[in-house]
């Protein structure tokens, strides 16, 4: 069902300057919230003044296209501040297959922001529900497997590699899911102060019960100009400054991972190019050194040839080979095959976009869905012919433990 802003009356927007509200986290008054913050700035919204929920199809980001139109062009617009991000916006979380049920799109009542020394609020309609309930902790947190066991899923692991080996395709991404029941309700909240604080480098994102903390960022448009950080090869932290150091220069130097990461790259670049006027990536990849994991990144930024909304770039690079695989038509179907279950908002897009076309997605790594005391838990790697599957299970835990520790502390 989707609710249209303004199909009835047009509603006003109102957006204004505001003190700097501090921790924009802890100004959230409600349990349920939608968010996007890296290093402290980046905007947090609450209430739904319009909701979709977008059909599954091929036809999703077309559709979801059409239904912003309506709701940014319903809307009554007084907004002094000018900046992306600023007048009427919608979070969004798409789905990474296109079948599956779960895209949503919803543009909150109230939005609070923080960019570049600036902070403001931006409101629709005069009615504000804003009780603020106080922070709850979950209480002790267990765990089961999801579809498949760590044994079954590194079994899964070793097949893909096989028909790899085989010439089937050259790298898929598998992932698995893990089961985490608390002893009282989850408080997405707290997940995302435990997110911001302890990875601050990534964007802490919340949106329709979808709730992690990405490194990954698909891409951020702003005017004409975009940027996207490409990841792919990663290894775990070490046990000490040596052993990290040790780890990272055998992660730039891995084979396996730098042709994982060139297959990211090239799909990034394969879907950016026919969009932009001007494309640069790096000849070589750098690392990026997070808590739990360190990564092979890539910074790609570029000039959008025409009026493209930050919408139109995702629906052309989802899903890139940092979480499909190459060929993507053929990963997507041995994902399908093989994983045994829904992937649902886990590796697809997350974000916002604003009425300008103008907004910040990520891939929704490193996340979980939250639904009362339950929360489904996601992680997973880049296969390729060589890999092994018990450091490929290693990998997914390390990556598992940043929703862990937001449940935990
Ligand atoms: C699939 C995940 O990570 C992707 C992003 C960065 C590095 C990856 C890797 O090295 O395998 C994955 O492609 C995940 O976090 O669940």
């Amino acid at each position: 069902m989707s609710v249209a802003l303004g199909t009835t009356r047009p509603l006003p927007v109102r957006t204004t300057p505001v003190r700097d509200p501090g921790n924009l986290i802890v100004s959230l008054p409600m349990t349920a919230p939608y968010a996007w913050i890296r290093h402290g700035e980046g905007l947090v919204g609450w209430g739904e003044a319009a909701r979709a929920d977008v059909p599954p199809g091929p036809g999703r980001f077309a559709w979801a296209r059409e239904w912003l139109a309506t709701v940014f062009d319903g809307a009554l617009v007084d907004d002094s501040v000018r900046s992306p991000g600023s007048g009427p916006v919608a979070f969004g979380t798409f789905t990474f297959d296109e079948n599956s049920p779960g895209s949503t799109l919803v543009v909150p009542q109230a939005v609070l922001a923080r960019k570049d020394g600036r902070a403001w609020l931006t409101t629709i309609g005069d009615q504000h529900l804003e009780t603020f309930t106080p922070l709850a902790d979950p209480g002790r947190i267990s765990y089961g497997d999801g579809s498949l066991t760590a044994p079954e899923w590194e079994h899964v692991v070793a097949r893909a590699a096989r028909r790899i080996r085989q010439g089937e395709l050259e790298k898929v991404v598998l992932a698995r899911d893990l089961l985490a029941t608390a002893e009282q309700p989850i408080d997405i909240r707290l997940l995302l102060l435990r997110l911001a604080r302890r990875y601050p480098e990534c964007y802490a994102f919340s949106v329709a019960g979808l709730v992690g903390a990405t490194p990954e960022l698909l891409i951020r448009r702003t005017g004409q100009e975009i940027e996207s950080l490409v990841l792919a090869g990663t290894t775990p932290r070490g046990t000490g400054p040596a052993d990290d150091l040790a780890r990272g220069e055998a992660l730039l130097a891995s084979t396996k991972d730098r042709h994982e990461h060139e297959c990211a790259i090239s799909s990034v670049r394969q879907a950016l190019a026919p969009l932009c006027s001007s494309l640069r990536t790096p000849d070589e990849p750098e690392l990026l050194v997070l808590p739990n994991v360190q990564h092979l990144a890539s910074h790609v930024t570029g000039r959008l040839a025409d009026g493209a909304s930050v919408l139109d770039v995702v629906a052309a690079m989802h899903p890139t080979a940092a979480v499909g695989g190459t060929p993507t038509a053929t990963a997507i179907e041995v994902i399908r095959e093989l994983e045994g279950m829904d992937r649902a908002g886990y590796a697809g897009p997350v974000g916002w976009i604003d009425a300008h076309g103008d907004g910040e997605w990520g891939i929704a790594l490193r996340s979980g869905i939250v639904e009362g005391r339950r929360a489904r838990l996601f992680a997973g790697g880049g296969i390729m012919g060589d890999s092994d599957p018990a450091a490929e299970l290693a990998e997914a835990q390390a990556k598992f433990r940043v929703m862990q520790y937001a449940l935990e502390g």
